[in-house]
């Protein structure tokens, strides 16, 4: 594990549980864009600031500008030695079967693969995607019925690329991840290499309509970012899917109570729903385009 010898783990209280996403999203990129849903909030492991108290203040400033006024956020935070922190993770985790064929594992676990078995080896680090987290198991799931040999994929907001590593694995022609956060990229890379992942192009951008219409044509997008991020990009990601005769979208990061707002919006732009996949408070889906 490298990083600093130690964290500042900051968590946001909000006053309504539906707004946590939304303040997740301010809370990420400090943490390196991974969130925790624990300690009655959102937690993120933050490299120690200068002045922590000062740091607070300006995160209560962002909160404050970003979220409604009925969240009335609590921000609170301590520190943590690194030592521990990794070492609280190696003893929670050990290998996940997420589908019959998909197996996610930490490297310091060990798998006996059965034949066909396709098994990702993931160290948690700063990104998110490890397969501990509901969304990302959704996902997989989904991708693993969803994709088709030789698809070209693009996997938005990748974090720890695992989502690109399983679709590249299960025999995607081409795959393409978009990421804005460059300590998840790093994280990225490295799994990319501990899985044979290469050929996975990563882009270290915000994914937005211009960008998507540059990359051009997909067969599947993947999209497990929170649903006020993916809600506006749904037509873009319509666009992009325009050219294959089967275009598939899966998306994630969607709290169950926010699931008919975005089928409403995904409805309009071209898209119907064909899978739900549902695990704790999160909800995942496979839409398909339609003509
Ligand atoms: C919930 S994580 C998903 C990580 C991984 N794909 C998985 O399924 O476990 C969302 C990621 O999206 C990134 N992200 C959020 N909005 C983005 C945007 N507009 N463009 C690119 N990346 C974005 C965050 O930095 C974070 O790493």
């Amino acid at each position: 594990m490298t990083g600093p010898d130690r964290w500042l783990v900051v968590t946001v209280r909000v006053a309504d549980p539906e707004l946590l996403p939304l303040a997740a999203d301010v809370l990420g990129p400090h943490g390196g864009g991974a969130v925790l849903e624990a300690e009655g909030g959102v937690v993120a492991y933050v490299v120690p600031p200068a002045d922590a108290d000062a740091f607070a203040d300006a995160l209560r400033a962002e909160l404050a500008d970003e979220l409604p006024d009925s969240a009335a956020p609590e921000v609170s935070w301590r520190w943590q030695e690194n030592e521990d922190w990794a070492l609280k993770w190696k003893q929670g985790l050990g290998p996940r079967q997420v589908t019959e064929r998909l197996v996610v594992k930490p490297t310091w676990t060990e798998w006996e693969a059965r034949p066909g078995q396709i098994v990702i080896d993931i160290d948690p680090q700063m990104a998110f995607g490890t397969g501990e987290h509901a969304t990302t198991r959704g996902c997989l799931r989904l991708l693993d019925d969803a994709l088709r040999p030789g698809d070209r994929v693009v996997d938005i907001g990748s974090g720890s690329a695992i989502l690109a590593i399983a679709a590249a694995r299960l025999g995607a022609g081409e795959v393409i991840a978009v990421e804005y956060d460059p300590d998840a990229n790093i994280n990225a890379r490295e799994n990319l290499e501990m899985n044979g992942g290469e050929s996975i192009r990563i882009i270290e951008a915000m994914a937005d309509p211009v960008l998507l219409q540059e990359l051009g044509q997909f067969d599947l997008i993947l999209a497990n970012i929170l649903s006020g991020v993916i809600r506006p990009l749904l037509p873009a990601f319509r666009a992009a899917l325009g050219g294959s005769a089967d275009g598939r979208l899966i998306v994630s990061g969607i709290l169950r109570t926010e699931s008919p707002d975005v089928i409403r919006d995904a409805v309009a732009a071209g898209f119907r729903v064909e899978r739900i996949d549902a695990e704790e408070e999160w909800w995942s889906a496979l839409l398909l385009t339609v003509a």
